[in-house]
């Protein structure tokens, strides 16, 4: 006799994007019609990586979809720190500019540390400047890296509330693993960081209503580490000889899972709703006008 499969609740990224968009759009009209302009977001590319490029382009078409002004600023991968920390100086001093998002990876030869931390926090709609991080570890109001917001967005749109519930985050960096466990221990989970040198990854996993995979490593997670019924979030995106594939074996973590994130479709359209987001945020934080509820 064969077991029973079953089939996860597939958790559609898009459809949330979707429709966080559209509240992002309704906003920003509010927002224009109450200060006479547009919040403004400006994105700065270093160099032609192709996947950098393309996330780029999607960035800036949502937000003048939204409503915003969309500012973009292309430099040459061999431009020095000096000139992209003037250009980051530039877009601080300007009024019109709301957000400032400086793609990553940055090329070797500039230090990435020392470029977040030159952007006016309140125009950091990345989260990723050490204030808006330490805000967010000591329960400020800051603005919250997209990846991981957009995460905890679908979480409680599956679970309601996360209360009390063991979360396991696999991965510990600064764009996703610290910030998604910061959100989850927020909204009072038990939160275990797994990494590269956890002892026993199974065990972890295992023992996790939450599974938030971002490691970077192709379907390292399969279906049998994962508790039955629990929710599974993959934040990879992975190119390989079978296309784009995230961190966790979709195939086999479906038949165990509550529900699950696809990739592509699942977390990556929320990294870029939740950009506009921030940017509305930030926009309405910088003119004193009332923060819209997204
Ligand atoms: N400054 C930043 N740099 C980077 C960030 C970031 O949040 N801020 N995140 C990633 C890249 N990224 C946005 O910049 C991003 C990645 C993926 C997606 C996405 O929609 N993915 C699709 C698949 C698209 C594809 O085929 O590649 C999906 O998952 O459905 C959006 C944004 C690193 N850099
Ligand atoms: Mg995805």
């Amino acid at each position: 006799m064969t077991a029973p499969i079953s089939s996860a609740t597939i958790i559609d990224g898009k459809a949330h994007a979707a429709a966080l968009r559209q509240r992002v759009a309704e906003g920003v009209a509010t927002f224009t019609a109450a200060t006479g302009r547009q919040p403004g977001l400006a994105v700065v590319l270093v160099g032609e990586d192709p996947a950098s490029a393309v996330y780029v382009r999607s960035k800036g078409k949502a937000t003048a979809a939204a409503g915003m002004n969309s500012i973009e600023h292309r430099l040459p991968v061999d431009i020095d720190q000096t000139g992209l920390l003037e250009l980051v100086a530039e877009l601080n001093a300007d009024d019109g500019v709301d957000g400032i998002l400086v793609q990553l990876p940055l090329p070797s030869h500039i230090d990435s540390h020392a470029v977040i931390a030159a952007i006016d926090p309140a125009k950091d709609v990345d989260g990723f400047h050490p204030v808006n991080a330490g805000r967010l570890a000591t329960g400020l109001p800051a603005l919250v890296p997209c990846t991981p917001l957009g995460c905890i967005m679908m979480l409680k749109a599956v679970h309601g509330h996360l209360a009390g519930l063991d979360a396991v985050v696999v991965g510990r960096s600064n764009i996703v693993g610290k910030p998604m466990a910061q959100l989850l221990l927020a909204e009072s989970c038990t939160v275990t960081i797994a990494h590269s040198r956890t002892r026993d990854l199974f065990a972890a996993v295992r023992r996790a209503d939450i599974v938030v995979a971002a490691v970077g490593i192709p379907r390292m997670i399969e279906g049998g580490w994962i508790k039955p019924g629990a929710t599974v979030i993959d934040v990879g995106i992975n190119r390989t000889d079978d296309g784009l594939v995230g961190d966790v074996d979709f195939d086999s973590a479906v038949q165990v899972a509550g529900a699950i994130t696809p990739v592509p479709g699942g977390v990556g359209p929320m990294t870029i709703a939740c950009l506009l987001r921030n940017t509305l945020v930030a926009a309405s934080r910088r003119a004193g006008v009332a923060e819209p509820e997204l």
